[in-house]
């Protein structure tokens, strides 16, 4: 099976500072140095994600899996390492995120359509589709600061999968869509697997990875556990869980 993603070697860190909250004469007499530390949020994963799978992300909090799909969505760019595509990818993370707060549903259709790589016509194309898809028609001339969270991921799902992308990566986010709409995503990922379209994706419901994915990567403290088929990587993950208790 040929690889939609490719994840080499790839490592990520963030700068952790410990200078909050002191006085300006200590700053001074550090010479405006600042005092911090590297924090390896990422180290040396490497797996492939095969093209036309339904692929989880899972582990306990703080593991490294939003840093990892922000990685893939190229929000951060890895300090070691490399990831390579095979296609057009689109992403679904944090809730509103690509998303104007003052401007209208309608608005930011044509705004978020156009950051993902729409062209205006391609949009005009597809609007109302997105609309249908969304079901927050009454509310598309609201601006979206009035939104529930619910149907600010309606809106963004919906205009992520109008791109029509090859790979798309989505965070915990559907998750806050009512039952209705999980189901709806749910079918939209099995329609792209027909397709032979990628979806990589996080969840902490294992109960959802099970239903939905082929394969599954386990995250621990930036670490790759172990990646594989899905029911005996939940299996592993659950086990250390129990362990831990
Ligand atoms: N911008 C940042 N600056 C500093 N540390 C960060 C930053 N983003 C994430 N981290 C740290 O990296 C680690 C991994 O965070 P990440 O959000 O990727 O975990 P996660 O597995 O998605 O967790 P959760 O299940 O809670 O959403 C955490 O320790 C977090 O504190």
């Amino acid at each position: 099976m040929s690889e939609a993603v490719r994840i080499e070697d790839v490592s990520k860190k963030f700068r952790l500072y410990h200078e909050r909250n002191q006085t300006l004469k200590s700053a001074i007499m550090r010479r405006r140095r600042s005092v911090h530390e590297d924090f390896w949020a990422l180290q040396d994963v490497s797996f492939s994600v095969p093209q036309g799978s339904t692929f989880g992300l899972i582990g306990s909090n703080g593991s490294g899996k939003s840093t990892l799909l922000k990685c893939l969505a190229k929000i951060y760019w890895p300090d070691k390492g490399s990831i390579a595509y095979d296609g057009r990818m689109a992403a679904l993370l944090e809730v509103g995120s690509g998303f104007h707060h003052e401007l209208s549903g309608r608005e930011n259709i044509y705004l978020n359509g156009s950051i993902l790589g729409m062209s205006k016509k391609e949009i005009d194309r597809k609007f109302d589709e997105i609309i249908d898809f969304s079901g927050v028609e009454k509310f598309i001339d609201q601006p979206v600061k009035n939104y529930s969270s619910g149907m600010y991921v309606r809106l963004g799902f919906s205009v992520a999968i109008s791109v029509q992308p090859d790979i798309l990566i989505v965070d915990e986010v559907l998750a806050v869509g009512d039952a209705e709409f999980q189901e709806k995503c749910f079918a939209k990922f099995r329609d792209y697997r027909e397709q032979g379209r990628t979806v990589v994706l996080v969840s902490h419901s294992m109960g959802s990875v099970r239903a939905m994915c082929d394969q599954v990567a386990w995250l621990n403290k930036g670490h790759i556990m172990q990646v594989g088929e899905t029911a005996s990587t939940i299996a592993a993950y659950e086990k250390s869980l129990d362990l831990g208790r």
